[in-house]
């Protein structure tokens, strides 16, 4: 089939502000076009120091840009910069084509893409903070189209002399209310979820950074080699933004220790604040995180903007505090030698088995080293304890004696105490 035929015709523009970063921009624009199912056409781009405020682009520019608008017969134009309300109004009157912004497009791809009930939350008090200064542009009422937010109730107590504007913005602040609440009640399951996790006592892993670097063919490969058998593998796609939603799954090193990881929504520069913060909560995997992996596409000449949007990003949800590594991923496409560690980081490759060997034994380095090597004389009768003792710890040596079994353990800290009453000497 040809998908070509079905994808929505769109110009995209931009303005050079800042000439070192613009033609990857531009280029990450078109890309998310596309993960949004449409076909780019034709750029317009013009060099300005700052956007005219009624309209964006110049006059000139306008007019040409109706001119493609009209030769292309294209209905849609996707500007680069977040847009005022009233930039919006004016360029849609002069060129009778809609128009969405970046931080639109980013929140349709979101809408389209979002599973679970949690995210679908998140997404929809993104695009209600987003309307509500855009009250009465297009983008609005696209926006309500998908969100069913003008559909029915809201207009049932309309006062004298109470304006159409004053009317909307009220039901959008109401829905806000609305989604908000039933965010917290999704929120309350999620904790304790969470606390049953914490009180498991298990160390956490998230995989971050920015989209399309790798983070969810790197949880699958570890899936592979430590997973459960009936562990479900994630989605992988060469496209921005295919993961949404966390996914969470149990590992088990061959010495028995385990692990959560966590894969991640990955980010990309200029993620509209209002996403960014709507997604605090997805990704609270990563604020509770034992340690971070940030995984880079280490082929993509632009790494370096990709780590440091990545790491603001991080910083503005408030995760600044937790351990990271690096995963310099997708080293195949590269003249390299991997994997090598450098440090705690890896240059490594997500489908080479003795990268992930590697990044497993940097991750238990990190997360394990509070353990400390125990001899416990366990009595006869405390069978469960023995079989905990299989189960959680790597045991090293196991001694029958007459009163009892003497187990040589890596146990960490909890475990430590725990048995404690049980430890015939620390070796
Ligand atoms: N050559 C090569 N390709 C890779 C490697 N790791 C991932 N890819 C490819 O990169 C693309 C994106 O991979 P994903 O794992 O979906 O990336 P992600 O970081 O989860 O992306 P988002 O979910 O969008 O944030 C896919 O086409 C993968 O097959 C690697 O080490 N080498
Ligand atoms: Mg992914």
């Amino acid at each position: 089939m040809d998908l070509t035929q079905t994808l929505t015709p769109v110009v995209t523009i931009g303005l050079s502000q800042h000439p070192n970063s613009f033609d990857y921009a531009m280029t990450e624009l078109n890309n998310l076009v596309q993960a949004n199912n449409m076909d780019v056409v034709e750029t317009l781009v013009q060099k300005l120091d700052k956007p005219d405020p009624a309209t964006y682009f110049g006059k000139g520019k306008i007019e040409e840009l109706t001119q493609v608008v009209i030769d292309d017969g294209v209905k849609t134009i996707v500007a680069n910069d977040e847009l005022s309300p009233s930039q919006i109004r004016n360029i849609e009157k002069a060129t009778k084509a809609r128009i969405i912004d970046r931080t639109g497009l980013i929140l349709e791809i979101f809408a389209n893409r979002a599973q679970s009930r949690e995210a679908k939350l998140q997404v929809e008090l993104a695009k209600l903070k987003y309307q509500l200064p855009r009250l009465h542009t297009s983008a609005s009422q696209r926006l309500d189209q998908q969100t069913g937010t003008s559909s029915g109730g809201g207009f049932t107590n309309r006062g004298a002399g109470e304006s159409q504007y004053e009317l909307d913005r009220r039901t959008l602040e109401k829905r806000i209310t609305h989604v908000n609440r039933e965010l917290k009640e999704a929120g309350k399951a999620d904790q304790i979820k969470r606390k049953q996790r914490d009180k498991s006592d298990i160390p956490t892993v998230a995989l971050v950074g920015y989209t399309n670097a790798g983070k969810s063919t790197i949880m699958n490969g570890m899936i592979n080699l430590y997973g459960e058998n009936d562990d479900k593998q994630v989605m992988v796609k060469n496209m921005l933004f295919a993961t949404l939603d966390t996914s969470v799954r149990k590992l088990s090193l061959p010495d028995q220790k385990k692990f959560l990881l966590s894969d991640t929504v990955g980010f990309v520069s200029q993620l509209p604040h209002q996403l960014v913060q709507a997604f605090k909560s997805t990704l609270a995997e990563a604020a509770n995180a034992d340690l971070l992996v940030q995984v880079v596409d280490y082929a993509d000449p632009h790494r370096d903007m990709m780590i440091k949007t990545t790491e603001e990003t991080l910083k503005e949800i408030g995760v600044d505090n937790v351990p990271m590594i690096v995963a310099f991923n997708k080293a195949d496409k590269l003249d390299v030698t991997f994997p090598t560690r450098e440090g705690d980081n890896l240059i490594m490759a997500a489908n080479d088995t003795s990268s992930l060997k590697e990044l497993a034994a940097i991750i238990k380095e990190k997360v394990f080293k509070n353990y400390q090597t125990l001899s416990l004389l366990i009595p006869f009768d405390k069978g469960d304890v023995v079989s905990y003792l299989n189960d959680n710890t790597n045991i090293l040596k196991t001694d029958y004696r007459d009163n009892g079994t003497v187990i040589t353990a890596e146990l960490n800290d909890v475990d430590a105490k725990r048995f404690g009453k049980y430890v015939l000497a620390a070796e």
